[in-house]
């Protein structure tokens, strides 16, 4: 039977290039593009027909900010599809971004230059906001959205007769420091996206815990440092060009710098070809580019205990009751 792969946040950037890489490697694919914006979406398709004529590619209409558009969409899959084999959860925002320039000197002299290219650590702010459900838009659309997602996926996520798969693309900057068990949505930091990624890592833990028995594997990734819309909010992308030279230096420290879309899915591609039995579920999985381009994959422990996940998954179940209850609009 064809596999059946969706991908969010698959119209731009490391979901693009993943979806191209997957079809590469195999035709019979059901790629399913789930996109906010049906446009870009569709000319991501077109682009995906273009170098794979016979690929079966569709498109979902799911703006994972949205939990109303992710209740619908769960339910046009459910109507779509009998299985998921993968689902991607990739789409990510980081709102508003500011680079804190001192600190980025002061680091650039320190003996922790090569960490501080690798994970941008006391280097970046956002600024969130609410969004229409009166959450906080970047947890929203990084964690919950995909979290709500899962859940009213579970019918074809958890079922005996074969297994499916979770893969969540994190960051190095996911943070520790950054995340609160008592604020799990960074109301008051400015770090949401360091304690999104963070929040994204430990449910991948939970879930793993909870779910792997029921034939659901969740893993995560790290796609390096990667020039997509999503640095372009960073520094704009003439000045990504000018100092290009110097990013392929840096590269010769640290292979975190994948910088194009195509090496930073090596990781979201590889563990496709992975049985999900042999993979470490603490691990996250780093897509790393050397200085000469070649392209590989190594895990790394995550900075996550044993109690602290359970903790995050009891709240986001309570936060799900809480936004089903009320209608999910404006009640948070
Ligand atoms: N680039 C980098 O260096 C790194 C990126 N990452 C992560 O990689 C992932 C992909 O980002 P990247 O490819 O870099 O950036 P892009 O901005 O190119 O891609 C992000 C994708 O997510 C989609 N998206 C954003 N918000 C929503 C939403 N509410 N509902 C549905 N889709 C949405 C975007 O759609 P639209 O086009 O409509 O905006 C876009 O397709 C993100 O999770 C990001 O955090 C992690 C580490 C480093
Ligand atoms: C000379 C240049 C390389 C200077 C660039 C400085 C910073 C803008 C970048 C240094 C480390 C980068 C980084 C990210 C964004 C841009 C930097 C802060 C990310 C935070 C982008 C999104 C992620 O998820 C992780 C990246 C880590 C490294």
């Amino acid at each position: 039977m064809e596999r059946v792969v969706i991908v969010t946040g698959a119209n731009s950037g490391i979901g693009l290039a993943l979806c191209e890489r997957l079809l590469t490697e195999d035709v019979q694919l059901r790629l399913c593009l789930a996109c906010r914006n049906m446009q870009r979406a569709e000319a991501a398709r077109a682009a995906l027909l273009t170098s794979h004529a016979d690929a079966h590619v569709d498109l979902l209409h799911l703006d994972v900010g949205s939990m109303k558009s992710v209740l619908d969409a769960a339910q046009e899959v459910k109507t779509r599809y009998r299985k998921v084999d993968f689902l991607y959860l990739n789409a990510g925002i980081m709102p508003n971004p500011q680079v804190n320039i001192g600190a980025f000197f002061k680091g650039l002299l320190s003996r922790n230059a090569i960490r501080m290219f690798s994970t941008a650590e006391g280097l970046l702010t956002q600024q969130d906001r609410l969004n229409a459900d009166g959450l906080q838009e970047v947890f929203a659309t990084n964690l919950f959205g995909h979290f709500l997602l899962i859940r009213e996926l579970e019918p074809l996520l958890c079922q005996s007769s074969h297994t499916s798969r979770v893969v969540w693309t994190s960051s190095s900057n996911a943070s520790h420091s950054a995340f609160s068990m008592e604020d799990i949505q960074h109301r008051n930091g400015t770090e949401p996206y360091s304690s999104s990624k963070y929040a994204s890592d430990m449910l991948s833990v939970a879930l793993n815990r909870q779910k792997n028995s029921q034939g659901l594997f969740s893993s995560v990734i790290c796609p390096g440092l990667v020039m997509t819309n999503l640095t372009y909010g960073i520094v704009p992308s003439f000045f990504w060009t000018l100092i290009m030279p110097i990013m392929y230096l840096i590269r010769v420290f640290t292979n975190t710098f994948t910088i194009s879309p195509y090496n930073g899915a090596e990781a979201l591609f590889w563990l496709f070809l992975q049985k999900p039995e042999s993979l470490d579920p603490r691990a996250k999985y780093h897509s790393l580019t050397s200085a000469l381009g070649r392209n590989y994959v190594q895990p790394q422990q995550m900075d996550v205990d044993n109690e602290t996940p359970e903790v995050l998954f009891a709240k986001l179940l309570e936060l799900e009751n809480f936004v089903k209850k009320n209608d999910h609009v404006g009640y948070i």
